[in-house]
């Protein structure tokens, strides 16, 4: 809790000096808090900052996994006089503010102002780490999100900031132009050497985005392989990422402070998966980030970043770590029968070290608790249950509006919705389809992957192609379905068309132009895709499972209300009860205007904003700073 004395002290002089931020319209609340750390700062001995990578990265001496902390070595003198008072800043309590707002004369009106626009009851420096966020780099749903989300937070009231690579690809280079040299750089002793890492740095729409910049991030191809597939050097890429993130809120000055010890880390999918073992295992030991937390947000179970156990040495972690991401494959998974299926696995690490879980829709929480949806991690995460909690997704309202949409060539609103009928035109225009108004067009977008069922598309589709509906289909990923999707152009040229690629204006004139969006993903963690559609006036045709299953109403015409219901969610997962669903929805298209209508406008109102969805993860944070830290 601040001290009022000690935040009149400091704010007076610092006020003066403390350079402003070139748009520093909302984070006036931790511009005080700030000015208060500097100055505090200079009161104490500073001569060995804590943060030094040097200090920090060196190997330290802990007890083995989970044991009980033994007396931890007293926290040197340095750091102990910066980081009191900043610990004591951070997270301002509502009744703190008002004190805050006593002390600081020269910006009452200003944080009057705040405390009124934020909504965050307490604020505090989260840090996401992430392999992408739009619109830097995106290979899918994770991209979006961190993209998003992070923003939102920072609409809250929070001190954010995003933690990703600086990949240069040739096609990508031209997202980083705003993103400056910050200066700093560290070493990161892992894969048997001292690799040098520096960060580059960028404010937008409030949040602090930091890229960590490596010659591992320089090379063609997509953000994690090529057309020969994964990069092999992919373990060695987001540990490096790791150990950045882990450093950056104790050396980066950003907007002239840094955001110190006391941080929300959001660590997103197997890519970030090492910070909180990194927190527990070389850090916490040395009395640093004590009082951090870090919530694990799973995407993503499919992908866990598994490799060889005898990768374990490379990655700078204390030998008495292993059983962390130790990591032993079922006989059946074996290759040979000296194969003793001994690997390491990243996101594994996260999961017994995380103080929080988070998964992407409350469908998917409980699926991943099950044999059928853990991927072989549900038994650790069932035993994690009391901290894991399932959040479904928001979308970014400014990049998904149909009244507003850049890539559009008509707009249109729940009020009139005519534009839409002219998308549909334009569109089958497009991609020299006939030009029909009456024929429902059918879209799918996403990664060519077994996860989207794609090979359920790929056996309805003789009998699909028998009906007078149109498709198309957008995406890229297994070669033998983008074959597959250029060979079935050329047999149904007046029906199908199948776009090889990832284009993210083609994605949103697919959204707006079709009527139906055909989901039948095997599992979901969450789906964005739907949830455009519903935005867009598109109806979802969907598997009923994960957040497909959350946010996805079958059509009920025969409702309390009225009709109600927004799509089709379908069960099991065949091709009969697939075709069954789009057929439903095809005649419902061609022969009950006045109800497809209503399932248009239902789901266009439906509120996908983030903003209940950051209110949730508020809350998680909340709960994680409560307990203890999880792995000490
Ligand atoms: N060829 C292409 N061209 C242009 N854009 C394309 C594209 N292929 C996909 N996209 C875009 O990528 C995003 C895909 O998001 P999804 O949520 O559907 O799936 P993904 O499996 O990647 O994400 C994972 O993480 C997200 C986020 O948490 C979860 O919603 C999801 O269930 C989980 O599998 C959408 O924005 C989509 O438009």
């Amino acid at each position: 809790m601040a001290t009022p004395g000690v935040g009149a002290a400091c704010l007076a002089p610092s006020a003066a000096a403390a350079p402003r931020r070139p748009s520093y319209a909302r984070p006036r609340l931790h511009l005080v808090r700030r000015r208060c750390v500097a100055e505090l700062s200079r009161e104490g001995p500073v001569s060995r900052p804590l943060h030094s990578p040097a200090q920090q990265l060196a190997p330290p001496v802990v007890p083995g996994f989970l044991a009980p902390p033994t007396p931890l070595p007293t926290v040197p003198d340095a750091g102990v006089g910066d980081l009191g008072p900043e610990l004591q800043f951070q997270g301002i309590e509502e009744d703190s503010v008002d004190r805050t707002v006593v002390i600081a004369s020269e910006q009452d009106s200003e944080i009057i102002d705040a405390k009124e626009q934020f909504p965050a009851k307490v604020t505090r420096s989260i840090v996401f780490v992430t392999g992408e966020a739009a619109p830097y780099a995106k290979s899918g749903g994770l991209g979006d999100v961190c993209g998003s989300l992070p923003i939102a937070l920072a609409a809250r009231g929070h001190r954010v900031m995003v933690v990703m690579p600086r990949y240069l690809n040739g096609s990508s280079d031209k997202n980083y132009a705003k993103a400056f040299y910050t200066g700093k750089h560290i070493k990161v002793p892992c894969f048997g050497g001292s690799h040098e890492v520096t960060f580059f740095h960028e404010y937008r729409d409030s949040v602090d985005w930091v890229f960590v910049d490596h010659p591992s991030y320089h090379r063609p191809g997509s953000l994690y392989g090529d057309n020969f597939g994964a990069f092999g050097d992919n373990q060695f890429r987001y540990t490096l990422l790791c150990y950045a993130a882990c450093e950056a809120p104790l050396i980066l000055e950003l907007g002239g402070y840094i955001y110190g010890q006391n941080c929300m880390f959001v660590v997103n999918d197997w890519h970030a998966s090492l910070v909180p073992v990194l927190l527990a295992s070389k850090y916490r030991p040395y009395g640093v980030y004590r009082d951090s937390r870090s919530t694990l947000v799973i995407h993503n179970l499919a992908h866990q970043g598994v490799e060889p156990a005898s990768t374990y040495p490379d990655l700078g972690l204390p030998p008495e770590w292993y059983g962390a991401l130790e990591w032993v494959f079922p006989e059946w998974a074996r290759r040979h029968a000296l194969d003793k299926g001994e690997a390491v696995n990243f996101l594994k690490g996260a999961v017994v070290t995380a103080d929080r879980i988070v998964t992407v829709s409350q469908g998917y929480s409980w699926e991943v608790t099950t044999a059928e949806g853990g991927q072989g991690l549900n038994e650790l995460l069932s035993s994690r249950k009391s901290v894991l909690n399932g959040i479904v997704n928001g979308i970014d309202i400014n990049d998904w509006n149909p009244t507003s949409d850049k890539c559009l060539p008509y707009h249109y609103s729940i009020d009139d919705l005519s534009g839409k009928a002219k998308c549909k035109a334009e569109l089958q225009k497009e991609l020299g389809l006939p030009v029909r108004a009456d024929v429902p067009l059918i879209g799918f977008i996403g990664r060519l992957d077994y996860q989207k069922g794609i090979d359920l598309i790929k056996m309805a589709i003789p009998d699909l192609m028998r009906e007078d509906v149109q498709f198309v289909m957008l995406g890229s990923g297994d070669p033998i379905f983008e074959g597959w999707m250029r060979s079935t152009e050329s047999s149904y040229k007046d029906k199908f068309r199948g776009w090889v690629g990832f284009s993210v204006p083609v994605s949103h004139r697919i959204t707006a132009g079709c009527d139906i969006l055909l989901m039948p993903s095997r599992f979901e963690p969450c789906g964005l895709n739907q949830l455009y559609a519903m935005q867009y006036g598109t109806i979802p045709v969907v598997h009923a499972t994960g957040g497909l299953r959350d946010t996805v109403e079958t059509f009920n015409p025969f409702g309390k209300k009225g009709e109600e219901g927004t799509g089709w969610a379908f069960s099991p997962l065949t091709v009969d009860k697939m075709l069954w669903a789009l057929r439903i929805a095809t005649s419902t298209y061609r022969e009950h205007k006045p109800s497809w209508e209503g399932l248009m406008k239902r789901g266009m109102s439906k509120d996908h904003t983030w903003d209940h969805a950051a209110e949730q993860y508020e809350q998680i944070f909340e709960w994680a700073f409560v307990d203890q830290p999880y792995v000490m």
